[in-house]
C-alpha cells in the first residue's frame, strides 16, 4: 500500500513538473510572439512616419493636406514612444521627422512677424561677432525679425554687419531692464549669452530679463556667458520648462560642479547630462561635442549628423540663435497638439544641432581649413531644405 501510494505521488509530480514545462514554453512563445509583433509595429511606425514626413514637407502639399499629414506624423510618432521604445537605433531620423512638423507652412496668408520675432541679449565691447551670429542665424533659419539687446558700444559695430538686425544698445543703461522689457510682448523667443561677458551689471540685467521672459512664458535658451550665469544663480532657470540650456564641455563642467559639488565622472557624459537636467528640474539640456547629447532628464537623444573637423570660434551662436526660433515654433506645435510625448524643447534642440552640423559639413565641404562661421551661415538655406524640406 506505502510502495503503491509512492508511485503515485512520484507520477503526480512527474505530471506536475510536465505540466509547468510546456506552461513554460508556452509563455515563452507568447513572449516571442509579442516580441516579434512589437518589433513589425515599430518598424511599420517608423517607416509610416517617415513617409508621411517626407510627404508633409514636399512643397506641393496644400496647407490643409499638410495639416492633415502633420497630425498623423505625430500620431505615428507619438505611438512609437509610446510603446516604449529603449533601442536608439533611427532615433534621429525619428526626431528629425518631428522637427519638420513644427516648421510653419509659408502662405500668403501671413503677416510680417508671425513666423517669430527673436531677441538676442548680448554684445559687449568685447564681442560684437557672437550675438550678430545668433540674430542672423535666427532670421536666416525663418524668423522675421531679429533684434540685438547689446551695451551701447556695440550696437554701431553691429549694425554695420548687416542692416538686417534690430539693434537695441540698451544693456548698459540704468534702466535697461525696463528698457528690454518693452519689447518681451513682442517677442516669441530670447536667447540670452551670446557675447553677454561677465560684467556684475549685465548679469544682472540678463538675470532679471529672464526673470520677466519666464513670466511671459517665453522660450528662453541660454549659452555662453548666459551660462556663467546660471552656474553662479542655477535658480534663475531651474525647472522652467521652455528654457534650454547649450553648454560647451567647459561650460558643462563648470555646471556640473556647482550643482553637484564634486567633480564630474567625464567618462560617462550621458549620466551627467542626465543629472545636470534633474538637479535643474528636468530642463532641456543639449551638450556639445563629438556628438551633441539632448536631454530633459527623462532620455537622451544624441545628434550625431555628420560635420567636420573645424572648430572655428561662433559655430555656438549659430546653434543658439537657431534654436531660438525653433523653440518658438515647437512649443507653438505643441499648444497646437501636434507634438505631444516628446519634449518640444527637445524636438528644438534637436533640430538646432542638426542643422548646425549640417551646415558645418557643407561649408567644410567648400572651405576646408579656412570655414569660418560666416561661411557655415550662408549654407543655412540649404542645409534646412536638405534635412527639414526633402
Ligand atoms: N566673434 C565673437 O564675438 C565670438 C564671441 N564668443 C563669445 O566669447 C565669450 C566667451 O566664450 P568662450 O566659449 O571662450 O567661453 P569661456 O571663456 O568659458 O571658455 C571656454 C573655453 O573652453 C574651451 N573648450 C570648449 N570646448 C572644450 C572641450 N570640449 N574641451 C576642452 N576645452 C574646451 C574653449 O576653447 C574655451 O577656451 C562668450 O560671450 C561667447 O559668446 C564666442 O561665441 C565665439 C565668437
Ligand atoms: N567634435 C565635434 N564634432 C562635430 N561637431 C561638433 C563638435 N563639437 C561641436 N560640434 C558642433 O558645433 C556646435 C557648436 O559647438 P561648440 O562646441 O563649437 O560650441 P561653443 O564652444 O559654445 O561655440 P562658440 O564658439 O560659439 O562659443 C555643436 O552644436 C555641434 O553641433
Amino acid at each position: 500500500m506505502e510502495k503503491l501510494m509512492e508511485q503515485f505521488l512520484e507520477q503526480s509530480a512527474q505530471a506536475e513538473d510536465g505540466f509547468y514545462r510546456m506552461e513554460e514554453q508556452r509563455l515563452q512563445a507568447e513572449d516571442r510572439r509579442r516580441e516579434a509583433e512589437h518589433a513589425r509595429e515599430l518598424h511599420m511606425l517608423q517607416m509610416l512616419g517617415q513617409m508621411f514626413a517626407n510627404g508633409a514637407s514636399s512643397s506641393s502639399s496644400t496647407h490643409p493636406q499638410r495639416k492633415t499629414l502633420t497630425l498623423v506624423i505625430s500620431a505615428v510618432l507619438e505611438r512609437y514612444y509610446a510603446l516604449g521604445s529603449t533601442s536608439h537605433k533611427g532615433m534621429e531620423d525619428d526626431i528629425l521627422s518631428l522637427v519638420k512638423t513644427i516648421i510653419p507652412p509659408l502662405t500668403s496668408k501671413k503677416h510680417k512677424g508671425q513666423d517669430g520675432r527673436i531677441g538676442i541679449i548680448g554684445g559687449c565691447q568685447d564681442y560684437t561677432g557672437a550675438p550678430y551670429f545668433a540674430a542672423i542665424s535666427a532670421l536666416k533659419v525663418g524668423a522675421d525679425l531679429s533684434h540685438v539687446f547689446c551695451t551701447k558700444d556695440a550696437a554701431t559695430v553691429i549694425k554695420s554687419y548687416s542692416p538686417e538686425l534690430i539693434v537695441h544698445p540698451v544693456l548698459d543703461s540704468p534702466n535697461a531692464v525696463e528698457e528690454i522689457e518693452k519689447w518681451l510682448p513682442r517677442l516669441h523667443g530670447l536667447v540670452v549669452g551670446p557675447g553677454l561677458g561677465r560684467d556684475d551689471f549685465l548679469l544682472k540685467t540678463a538675470k532679471e530679463v529672464i526673470e520677466r521672459s519666464k513670466a511671459r512664458d517665453i522660450p528662453i535658451v541660454i549659452d555662453a556667458d548666459g551660462l556663467w550665469l546660471v552656474t553662479q544663480q542655477p535658480s534663475v532657470i531651474q525647472g522652467y520648462q521652455k528654457g534650454i540650456l547649450t553648454p560647451n564641455f567647459m561650460e558643462f563642467t563648470r555646471l556640473y560642479e556647482a550643482l553637484h559639488h564634486e567633480p564630474m565622472d567625464s567618462s560617462d557624459h550621458q549620466r551627467g547630462v542626465l543629472q545636470v537636467s534633474a538637479a535643474m528640474g528636468n530642463l532641456t539640456l543639449v551638450l556639445k561635442g563629438e556628438q551633441d547629447l539632448i536631454t530633459d532628464g527623462s532620455r537622451v537623444f544624441s545628434c550625431s549628423v555628420e560635420g567636420s573637423g573645424r572648430r572655428c570660434g561662433g559655430q555656438g551662436d549659430l546653434l543658439s540663435g537657431s534654436m531660438g526660433v525653433l523653440a518658438h515654433w515647437a512649443h507653438t506645435a505643441s499648444t497646437a497638439g501636434t507634438v505631444r510625448s516628446v519634449n518640444p524643447s527637445v524636438v528644438a534642440a534637436f533640430g538646432a544641432c542638426s542643422l548646425t552640423r549640417q551646415c558645418n559639413s557643407q561649408a567644410f565641404q567648400q572651405h576646408g581649413r579656412s570655414t569660418t562661421t560666416s561661411d557655415m551661415i550662408q549654407e543655412i538655406g540649404s542645409a534646412f531644405k536638405k534635412l527639414f524640406e526633402s
